[in-house]
């Protein structure tokens, strides 16, 4: 393919209905990858991309990596299907156990699914489930925080509080309740890692106790990091807290850890991060470095315990997916887990994270920046608002940005960067390099 060869396909574009993307913007000036290898993913027109949000937040040992490839394409060769209801696969197992001692505390018994939504739904009714196998069944209620993302389902946008995910699908679930988001922009404005202030705002689940009652209340879900609403780092605290008033009122406590598990933050998962022990953990992404759809719920002995009750040849939790532990997806969760401790990649947050910072915090000094905040390997540049078109000039930043070969995301008027955990200090400049020049040159 000829550099200027560009292939535009106005009828072969109609038929794919793009999730969460302006379909007819996009169809008329398409935005095509092809391939990717490392940190850079080439367009149609043979154009370098860098890869600055790892895929969607998932990419972590970023693109083409030998051992996913090689072991999905041998797995694809000796099992490419088997069912996990009443029947199982040795690497549905291999993979759980690996996992489970990878995570912290007692968070020892995995539940498969296929992405970062059907972890959330998992989780919410297993919540439920729980409470009620102890005779709790009263605890129905379930707490989630403004701005918060989990995914799509309705269990997911019920407890999510970003209200265009919401008001587009008439009645939620019942019996939600939201916390406050974190951002105090007045008090924690261009904050360099956790805020200082509001560590008080996990009180606001103390009065929906009061409110409430704490009996009526199953479970609260948070990320630990919010990332889709524009990453909003907790303040310090703040999650130390919510688990105290949790633990106190028997409250579950669900980390959702879609975006900061494997390796985000320099730590394999928020819960080793924070150092604060949820009762339940959502996973996906970068489980299997976005290559094979994924998800995965990790539970105490205690929830998973809960279930293992009456007789034996009963099914214990009426819940599933065709392809949970799909047998090419558990390769590509055993190969990825691989390249990540080979290469040392859960700790790459923390060795590059000060000169990453400071990568993120230089571009202050810019015209219509208006707040930075970054933790780990996670970097977000909030800009000021067009008057009357809110997502403009953070959208006109995308396409720019994409001309100038960097791949960015967007969300509000807010940049997020999530690069693969394999970026190099070399990257980090060209990344934020290019980016200075995009911020100066949109209006
Ligand atoms: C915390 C959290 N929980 C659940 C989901 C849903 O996962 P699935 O998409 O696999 O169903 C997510 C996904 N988060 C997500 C997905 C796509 C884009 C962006 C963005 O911030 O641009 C974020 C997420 O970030």
């Amino acid at each position: 393919m000829t550099a200027t060869t560009k292939i535009s396909r106005p009828n072969d574009l109609s038929a794919f209905w793009m999730p969460f993307t302006a379909n007819r913007q996009f169809k008329q000036t398409p935005r095509m990858l092809v391939s990717a290898d490392g940190m850079y993913y080439k367009t149609d027109d043979n154009r370098e991309i860098l890869d600055g949000t790892a895929g969607l937040w998932c990419c972590n040992a970023g693109h083409k990596r030998p051992k996913i490839v090689e072991a999905v394409k041998a797995q694809m060769d000796e099992l490419d299907y088997a069912p996990a209801f009443q029947m199982g696969h040795p690497k549905a197992f291999e993979l759980a156990s690996r996992l489970a001692q990878l995570m912290p505390g007692n968070l020892n018994h995995v539940f498969y699914t296929n992405s970062g939504s059907e972890s959330v739904e998992t989780a919410l009714k297993i919540a439920l489930a729980y409470h009620r196998a102890r005779g709790d069944g009263q605890r129905t209620r379930l707490i989630g925080r403004e701005r918060g993302y989990h995914g799509v389902n309705f269990g997911g946008i019920s407890v999510g509080g970003i209200s265009g995910n919401r008001k587009t699908f008439g009645q939620m679930l019942g019996g939600v309740d939201h916390m406050r988001h974190t951002y105090l922009p007045e008090e924690n404005g261009v904050t360099r890692g956790m805020p200082e202030h509001g560590a008080f705002l996990a009180d606001d689940l103390e009065r929906i106790c009061a409110l409430h009652d704490p009996s009526t209340i199953a479970a609260v879900i948070v990320e630990p990091v919010a990332g889709s609403t524009g990453v909003l780092i907790p303040p310090k605290g703040y999650l130390e807290r919510l688990r105290e008033i949790c633990t106190k009122h028997g409250i579950l406590l669900i980390f959702d850890e879609v975006i900061t598990g494997f390796g985000r933050l320099g730590a394999p998962f928020a819960v080793d991060y924070f150092g604060v022990q949820p009762d339940l953990v959502t996973t996906a992404k970068g489980l299997t470095n976005g290559t094979i759809p994924m998800g995965a719920v990790f539970a105490t002995d205690e929830i998973h315990d809960a279930f293992m009750t009456g007789p034996e040849n009963m099914i214990e939790l009426f819940h599933g997916y065709t392809y949970s532990g799909n047998p090419v997806a558990c390769a590509a969760g055993l190969a990825t887990l691989e390249t990540y401790e080979e290469e040392g990649l859960y700790e790459k947050g923390k060795e590059l994270g000060q000169y990453w910072e400071d990568a993120v915090h230089s571009l202050i000094d810019l015209p219509r920046v208006k707040d930075i905040r970054n933790l780990g390997l996670i970097g977000a540049i909030e800009l000021e608002g067009i008057e009357g078109f809110p997502t403009k000039r953070a959208f006109s930043a995308f396409l720019k940005a994409f001309e100038k070969g960097i791949l960015i995301r967007t969300t509000g008027d807010i940049i997020a960067l999530s690069p693969p955990l394999i970026i190099e200090k070399s990257h980090i400049d060209q990344l934020f390099g290019t980016l200075r020049d995009v911020l100066k040159e949109i209006d």
